[in-house]
């Protein structure tokens, strides 16, 4: 019998629009970070073709996927090595390789083309299926951004429950991203490399994010206990989502834009992937971001107002000149930084 590792996260069905789940959604994301959302509309078949699709472009020969490598836009292929998370504690960048779809116009689904290579192209079934796809991602990280300011309570005449979608709206530019990783199984790699990815944290709104059973490795930090848990793959409970052929909980986390934007009541919690004793790891990440000019200036929320009078976030999500940044600045910061090779 395999071993059943413990979960630590919340498990939130997200299918109805409430006060409860809306609770239960501020909940896990003001204590931990984490959480996994259940009764999306995400099916297994199709989150087993993505990971289909994933794995047959990853198998490629290098010189193919170079070809496509990322470009100013962070759109492309990145390489082994190439990104590192931790510049305090990694020398050398993390061992995976990624492919980024980004610029997305989520009226449509169509994201930058030019960096696509032919296995995704415009006109093939690869690339509708991806459309497809990131218009889904879109759809769920908004309806959890509804659930989100009805748990905060934002002010009805300042957007109420719609306060965050007004600003990650599908017409606007931002630095949305979806990503195709790969981590290559510890045989293929030095013995010194024992992380997959450094710890970090996110730079967006939210992170989605799908993995495969049997590919475990993503960790999250919990500060007060000083530990690091595993985040397990785990099947829905509900007996009626499997029937109806639904995929399993998805991950989802906080990211930086939306901990500053709430003076940290919402926590962007450090993460990391390490490595087991062998096999590769598959994951597709959704980062959502703000559209590009959204200022970080805390949201209009009691609870959020609250936590700022206590000095909860005081001086984070600025400028240098103590103006507060934009969603697309902050990105391109953090990106910055993150790329050894910088671009
Ligand atoms: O592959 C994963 O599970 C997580 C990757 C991650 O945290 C990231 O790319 O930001
Ligand atoms: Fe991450």
């Amino acid at each position: 019998m395999s071993e059943i590792k413990e979960n630590p996260l919340k498990v939130v069905d997200v299918s109805t629009i409430d006060q409860t789940t809306a609770d239960a959604i501020l909940d896990g994301f003001a204590t931990q970070g984490f959480l996994f959302v259940d009764g999306h509309d995400f099916t297994q078949e199709e989150v087993d073709h993505f990971f289909d699709i994933s794995k047959d472009y990853f198998t490629q020969p290098h010189s193919e996927k170079i070809k496509y490598a990322i470009d100013v836009d962070d759109c492309g292929y990145t390489t082994y090595n190439q990104e590192n998370l931790n510049h305090e504690t990694q020398i050398k960048g993390d061992p995976k390789e990624a492919f980024n779809f980004g610029k997305f116009n989520f009226l449509t689904g169509d994201c930058k083309k030019e960096m696509l290579p032919p296995v995704f192209a415009p006109g093939t079934e690869n690339y509708e299926f991806i459309k497809k796809m990131s218009l889904k991602l879109h759809a769920l990280g908004s309806r959890i951004l509804n659930l989100l300011a009805l748990g905060l309570q934002i002010d009805e005449d300042q957007g109420g429950v719609n306060w965050f979608s007004d600003r990650h709206r599908a017409d606007a530019p931002s630095m949305t991203s979806m990503r195709m990783l790969h981590y290559p199984s510890a045989s293929k790699l030095d013995a010194e490399q024992a992380i997959r990815a450094g710890a970090h944290t996110d730079y967006g709104s939210l992170t989605l994010l799908f993995q495969k059973k049997g590919e475990e490795g993503l960790e999250l930090y919990e500060p007060y206990r000083e530990q690091w848990k595993t985040v397990p793959y785990i099947e829905s409970t509900s007996s009626e989502y499997n029937k109806q052929g639904k995929a399993a909980p998805i991950v989802v986390n906080i990211a930086d834009q939306l901990s500053f934007w709430t003076n940290q009541v919402l926590k962007s919690t450090l993460h990391r992937v390490v490595l087991p004793t062998d096999g590769d790891r598959y994951s597709i990440v959704f980062f959502f971001d703000a559209n590009d000019d959204t200022l970080l200036v805390p949201i209009p929320s009691k609870i959020v107002r609250e936590a700022g009078e206590k000095g909860v976030g005081k001086g984070i999500g600025l400028n240098e000149d103590g103006s507060y940044i934009n969603a697309k600045d902050y990105s391109l910061k953090r990106f910055k930084e993150t790329y050894a090779t910088g671009h």
